[in-house]
Formats: structure tokens, C-alpha cells, sequence
């Protein structure tokens, strides 16, 4: 049936279209039921704003084209796309049970039954085999964006045109209101010490197992930063084995298979399909019979939905919401945007209410203590937990130092940009264009059918300097997706030296191949600044031509138009297109960005150096600790006390070198922050001058 609809055209034109009620909402967008008037067909309607995400249309179109090469059964693709004035419409398969997390809200609160998770979750798993096999990293597997159908039929969802634009435009200016829950990020996507891979996706698919089995994901009620901290610090979440003795012990296997910190130690997509577990898996008749029947339709379950969510809000007003319920409230949206502000979750760590007694940090030890956490650990886990747990309460000093502990393990664990993560950022496009040619990639017919000239003449209308150049840049992305699975793409808007090969297996593999991708990468989108590797970054933002590539700025971007593009002016204009701050400041004021370059190398100098320095404070702990060794057992052999003083003052000295180093390490800290407290200075200011501007 749908392969009949896929190969039939559905119109651009939207009024083409009878719009009903609305079925879902997300970060960036509302989707609707509406109706394909000349088809007669009901379909979903995702409505963006266009307007609120001014700086990556480019982003948008690249994903369109992304979407165009995906199809597979069990993924929500889309029928078509186009502009709508400001609003970017996205046609797709109206998907009636709406989502796994709509049902579970609606009629399952406590998780579903064991047959029920194998086979949702098996259905998402050959979605996601088929988009790793594809080069792609989904990004945001969880259970609002399981999306079923009346007959039971699974399909995984939100390929995250929102996500392109909340990485890089309107979120970030409205991420005090919007911080997503980052429940099913994985460990490594937070901390981007090491770039994260295709197993990124296997950590959220183990998240979400964990969401079907309990109604929630694991610290679901806690604001973003304490899930940021115990997602990173403590023990992953898994199947307790006296809570959920109602689950199987192959069901707890898959969980704590796929919730390993390291991600080399969990299995490919395609591994896990052969897990034992998935016997348990069912037909879609069988999902239909077992958790659709009588439940009410979508549009009146999202209406229950959206008025719980006003009643929190109310709440909210009032003054009386508590960190819980705004948690709640951000996960009753289905939030999960791994794209998260280092300012944003200092905040929520300054709202941490560490007196309630359910969470604090123990600062000898870091690590983020959650009473409730035991009950999603393993056995082998619990142990950890218990010896970290701390009973009573302690006293008011305490608790500011646990938020400044707070804080410092945030800066020690996140580069300043880091959380600002990447989402899934799949656009979608006309289903029955021909397939494009590996060869040529600019003629592809989706650019006919999709509406990039639309977008063009939106985004051209919008900023009144682009040339049109840069389109046909980011028209011939998507090219190597078709000619090679060997390319990487993920879903969305990448930092390519930090998103790594799902073909590359071994660590070495890895290695050589983010070497490697440091100067060959794919730039096609918003990307993340990387910090002052290249000075001549800053260089080339600054002018609005370069000798390379036109470089055209536009609301605190810059864009590189196609003509000449080298890679290295590629590369310098994605990366800048994150440098928000220096690049606001250097709108505002020359002196500004002439002091930030230099403050950002400082800080990134500094960290670089904290690290140096905790190698070496370690490196020398241990040459202390088996010198000790070593001494004490000459000293029971030759008994000369010459040799005894001689190690004492060894140890001695090596104390003091410690001493020395920590004071080191306190003065960047300190050099660091001062830093940072500047730059927010500056950002602060250019914000205000670029209000007054307005
Ligand atoms: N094709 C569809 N059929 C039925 N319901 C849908 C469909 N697409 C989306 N929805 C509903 O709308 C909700 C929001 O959609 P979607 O996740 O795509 O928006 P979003 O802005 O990308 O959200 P987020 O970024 O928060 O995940 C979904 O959780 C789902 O409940």
C-alpha cells in the first residue's frame, strides 16, 4: 500500500491540503492530520517555522536530499516537502497510534509487557541496521519517535529537520525555555573527548528499552544536568534484577548489552537483531491487539496530553513547579535534543535542590549519587552505588560546595562547546522523484520536485545577499552517500572529526580514519567551532571575501559560496559558523573580536594544560607509590638507613612537585573561569549592541 502512495505524486502546493487537528508537537515543530485533498488520502503534516531557524536553510536542504535516499519499511519517510511562506511543510504517512510514548502516557504508565518491547523494539532495530548500513547515525531513538499504525506497523521517525535548526538558530536563543532531557544521550556524545560513532544510537536504543519497560527513561524526572552528570559518572542504568523480576534475563542481558559506557564494547545494530531477546518479538497483529485497541483517537490523546502539560505549566506560574515536574514537563514534549548549553545546565545545576536527599555529589569522589538509580542497576552495579552512598544529610556548606563541585565537573568533563550536541537532522523530499545519479548530484530531480528553489528564494528574500551559490554547494552534498557506503553521514548537522565511521571496527581504524577526516571532512553543515586549531579560522571569518571563497555573513554566520570552495575555506566557514560569540562580537565591535580569538585560545590552552598537568600529578602518584614499594623492601633487605633517608627525601620532593602542580592546576582554573566570566562579558554586550542595531 505504501509503496502504491510512495510512487503516486503528492502535491507541493499547500492548498492542496485540508490541515486538521494537531497530533504532536516537538522542539521545533507541530504536526497535524490533514488531508491530501486530490489524493483523498489522510496524511501527517510537520509544520517548521522557518522563520525561527534563520540560519540554516542550507542545513535544511542538505537533509531533504539525506531523506531522499532513505527508504526502508520500518523508517517514517516523507511523501514531500515545501514552503509554505515562512513555514517549511513536511507531507509524510499519517502514522494513526501515534507514538509508543503517546501510548504509554495514554494507557501504559508503567511500561508494556515484555512481547510487546521485543517487538517494537525489533522493528526499530532493523531501521536503525538499515540506516548504519546507510552510513547514518539516527541520534534520537526513543520512544516518541516510535511512531505505529493502526494495523501495528512500526516505523521510527524524526529525522530531525528541527534538530538542524536548534543546533545552530532559534534554540540556542530560546534554549532557556527549550532544554531537552538528555536521558538518551550517550555518554560519549556528552563528554566529545573522542568523537562518538554509529553505537551513539545503540546506547539510546538501550535507553529506550529501558523507557518501554518503565513508562520513562532513566532520570527522566531530573533536570538536564544532573542526567548530564549521572549519565557520565555513574554506573548506566539498566534492568534491576529484583525490581523487574517480571522481565527475562534476556531482556536484562540486551539492556546491559547495549548501556556500556565504553562504545566499543557495544554491538553493532546488526549484532543485536540476532540478540536471544528479540524471540520474544511478536507480529504486528499481535502489537495491534495488544496495546491499540481502544485507545482514543490521536488528536483527543494529544489534547489530554497538551492539557497536562498547560496544568504543569500553570503550575509553573504560580511559582510552584518543582525541578521534577519542569523534568516531567520537557519529557511529557518528548524533548530529547542532544543539544545542550554549558550556561543552561550550570543553571539547572544551581537549581539543584541537593536537600531533598535524592541526589548530590560527592565531592571527594564526583560522582553524582541517586538514590533511585539502584533500582536501574545491575547487580554488579549496586555495589558501586552502595559505597558511594553517603546517608545522612549534610550541612549547608556542603551543598555549595557540591554545586561548585558541580560546576567544575562540568567544566572538566565538556569542552566549552561540547553540549552543544548534535541531533538527528533528516529532512525529507518527494518520494516519487527518479533516484539521483552518483555522478551528479546537482541534477538531482529532487531539487526540481522539492522546493529548494522555494527555499532559495525564501532564504535569498530573508538575508537579500545570498547569491545563489552557496545552494548548489549544498546541493552537491549528498552525492557520496549514493556512489560509496564507505563515506560518513549521519543525520544531522555533524562535527566531523568527532562523529566517527560506523564501518570503522577496531580503536586504530578509528583513529586513522578521524585523522584523516580532520582535513577531508564533509562541511555541508552547522558545525561545530573547533576551538583555535587553525588561527587562520579567525582570519578568514573576519573579511567578507577571502582569496579562496566568497565568504557571505549573515546574522552572525558566514557562509562560503561554492566558487573555488577549497576545503580549507569549507572547513573554516562551518566551523565559524558556530563561533556565535566571536563572530557577534566581531559584528559589534573590531576591538571585541580582535580580544576573543585570543581569550578562546587561552581557554583552550588551559584546558589542554589541566590535562597535561593531571597526567603528569598521576604519572607521579604512581612512580611514588612503587618507589615507596621499592624502598621499603630494600630497606628490609639492606636495613642501611643512608638508603631509608635517601627515599624519604625522594618522596619528599615528589610531594612537593605534586603540591606545586595542583596550585598550577588551581591557578588556570581560576585564569580559566575569569576567562569565560569575560567572554560572557563581551557576549552579553554584543548581544545588547545588537539590539540597539535593531
Ligand atoms: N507521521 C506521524 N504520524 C502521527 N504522529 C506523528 C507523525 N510524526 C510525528 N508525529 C507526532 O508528533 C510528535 C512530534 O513530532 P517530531 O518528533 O517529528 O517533532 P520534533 O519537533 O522533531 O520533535 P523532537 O525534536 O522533540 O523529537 C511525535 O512525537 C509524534 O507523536
Amino acid at each position: 500500500m505504501e509503496h502504491v502512495l510512495s510512487s503516486r505524486r503528492f502535491p507541493t502546493d499547500p492548498n492542496e491540503y485540508k490541515l486538521y487537528e494537531e497530533i504532536g508537537d516537538g522542539v521545533s515543530a507541530t504536526v497535524y492530520r490533514a488531508l491530501c485533498v486530490p489524493l483523498d488520502i489522510l496524511v501527517a503534516i510537520k509544520v517548521l517555522d522557518l522563520e525561527k531557524c534563520n540560519n540554516d536553510l542550507d542545513g535544511i536542504r542538505r537533509e531533504v536530499q539525506t531523506m531522499s535516499l532513505i527508504d526502508h519499511p520500518n523508517l517514517l519517510r516523507a511523501y514531500c516537502s515545501f514552503t509554505n511562506g515562512h513555514q517549511l511543510w513536511v507531507v509524510m504517512p499519517y502514522m494513526a497510534a501515534g507514538s509508543a510514548l503517546h501510548i504509554m502516557k495514554t494507557s501504559f504508565p508503567e511500561g508494556f509487557d515484555e512481547p510487546v518491547i521485543a517487538t517494537l523494539l525489533r522493528e526499530v532495530l532493523k531501521a536503525l541496521v538499515y540506516l548504519h548500513s546507510q552510513g547514518h547515525i539516527h541520534r534520537d531513538v526513543k520512544a516518541g519517535n516510535i511512531l505505529i499504525d493502526t494495523n501495528g506497523a512500526v516505523k521510527l521517525g524524526d529525522f530531525g529537520v528541527s534538530a538542524c535548526m536548534f543546533d545552530t538558530g532559534n534554540r540556542q536563543r530560546a534554549r532557556n525555555t527549550f532544554v531537552g532531557t538528555p536521558c538518551w544521550m550517550a555518554p560519549e556524545v556528552m563528554q566529545q573527548l573522542h568523537g562518538y560513532d554509529y553505537k551513539a544510537d545503540i546506547w539510546s536504543f538501550g535507553i529506550t528499552a529501558l523507557e518501554l519497560a518503565h513508562g520513562h527513561a532513566p532520570f527522566s524526572k531530573y533536570p538536564p544536568m544532573k542526567v548530564l552528570l549521572m549519565t557520565l559518572q555513574n554506573a548506566p542504568p539498566g534492568l534491576d534484577y529484583e525490581r523487574d523480576k517480571r522481565f527475562s534475563k534476556s531482556f536484562k542481558d540486551l539492556v546491559a548489552t547495549c548501556l556500556v559506557k565504553d562504545p566499543r564494547k557495544r554491538p553493532s545494530s546488526e549484532k543485536l537483531l540476532k540478540h536471544s531477546f528479540f524471540k520474544h518479538a511478536r507480529s504486528a497483529e499481535y502489537l495491534a491487539r495488544s496495546i491499540l485497541d481502544g485507545l482514543p483517537p490521536l488528536g483527543e490523546r494529544f489534547r489530554e496530553l497538551k492539557s497536562k502539560e498547560a496544568e504543569l505549566l500553570l503550575n509553573n506560574k504560580l511559582g510552584q513547579e518543582s525541578k521534577e515536574q519542569l523534568s516531567q514537563k520537557e519529557y511529557i514534549r518528548g524533548i530529547s535534543g542532544w543539544n545542550f548549553n554549558l550556561e543552561d545546565l550550570k543553571n539547572a545545576a544551581a537549581l539543584i535542590d541537593s536537600s531533598n536527599g535524592t541526589c548530590y555529589l560527592d565531592v571527594r569522589e564526583n560522582r553524582v549519587k541517586d538514590d533511585s538509580q539502584e533500582a536501574y542497576n545491575g547487580p554488579e552495579h549496586i555495589y558501586q552505588e552502595r559505597l558511594n552512598h553517603v546517608a545522612s544529610r549534610r550541612p549547608e556548606e556542603d551543598e555549595i560546595q557540591e554545586v561548585e563541585a558541580l560546576n567544575d565537573a562540568v567544566s572538566s568533563s565538556f569542552s566549552s562547546r561540547s553540549l552543544e550536541a548534535l541531533k538527528s537532522c533528516f529532512d525529507v523530499c518527494g518520494v516519487d522523484d527518479p533516484s539521483p545519479t552518483a555522478t551528479d548530484s546537482r541534477a538531482q530531480p529532487s531539487v526540481g520536485t522539492l522546493p529548494f528553489q522555494q527555499l532559495q528564494k525564501f532564504e535569498h528574500c530573508k538575508s537579500g545577499d545570498c547569491n545563489g551559490e552557496s545552494l548548489e554547494r549544498s546541493v552537491s552534498v549528498p552525492t557520496n552517500l549514493v556512489t560509496s557506503g564507505y563515506h560518513k553521514h549521519s543525520s544531522g548537522s555533524l562535527i566531523p572529526e568527532q562523529v566517527l565511521s560506523p564501518y570503522l571496527s577496531s580503536d586504530l581504524e578509528r583513529d586513522g580514519f578521524r585523522q584523516k577526516n580532520l582535513s577531508s571532512r564533509n562541511c555541508s553543515g552547522p558545525l561545530l567551532f573547533r576551538q583555535m586549531k587553525d588561527s587562520r579560522t579567525h582570519q578568514s571569518v573576519a573579511p567578507d571575501e577571502s582569496s579562496e571563497g566568497k565568504i557571505i555573513r549573515r546574522r552572525g554566520r558566514f557562509q562560503v559560496t561554492s566558487d573555488s570552495i577549497s576545503e580549507k575555506v569549507a572547513t573554516s566557514s562551518c566551523n565559524s559558523s558556530r563561533i556565535n560569540l566571536p563572530i557577534d562580537a566581531a559584528r559589534s565591535s573590531p576591538k571585541l573580536s580582535a580580544i576573543l580569538p585570543t581569550l578562546q585560545f587561552l581557554m583552550k590552552q588551559n584546558t589542554m594544560q589541566k590535562e597535561v598537568l593531571s597526567r603528569l600529578i598521576s604519572s607521579i602518584e604512581e612512580t611514588s607509590d612503587d618507589s615507596e614499594a621499592t624502598g621499603s623492601s630494600s630497606y628490609q633487605s639492606s636495613g642501611g638507613p643512608a638508603r631509608e633517608k635517601e627515599l624519604h627525601l625522594y618522596v619528599l620532593q615528589l610531594q612537593r612537585s605534586v603540591t606545586e602542580l595542583a596550585e598550577e592546576v588551581q591557578r588556570l582554573k581560576l585564569q580559566n573561569n575569569k576567562l569565560e566570566h569575560q567572554i560572557n562579558i563581551l557576549s552579553r554586550k554584543d548581544e545588547r549592541s545588537s539590539t540597539q542595531d535593531n
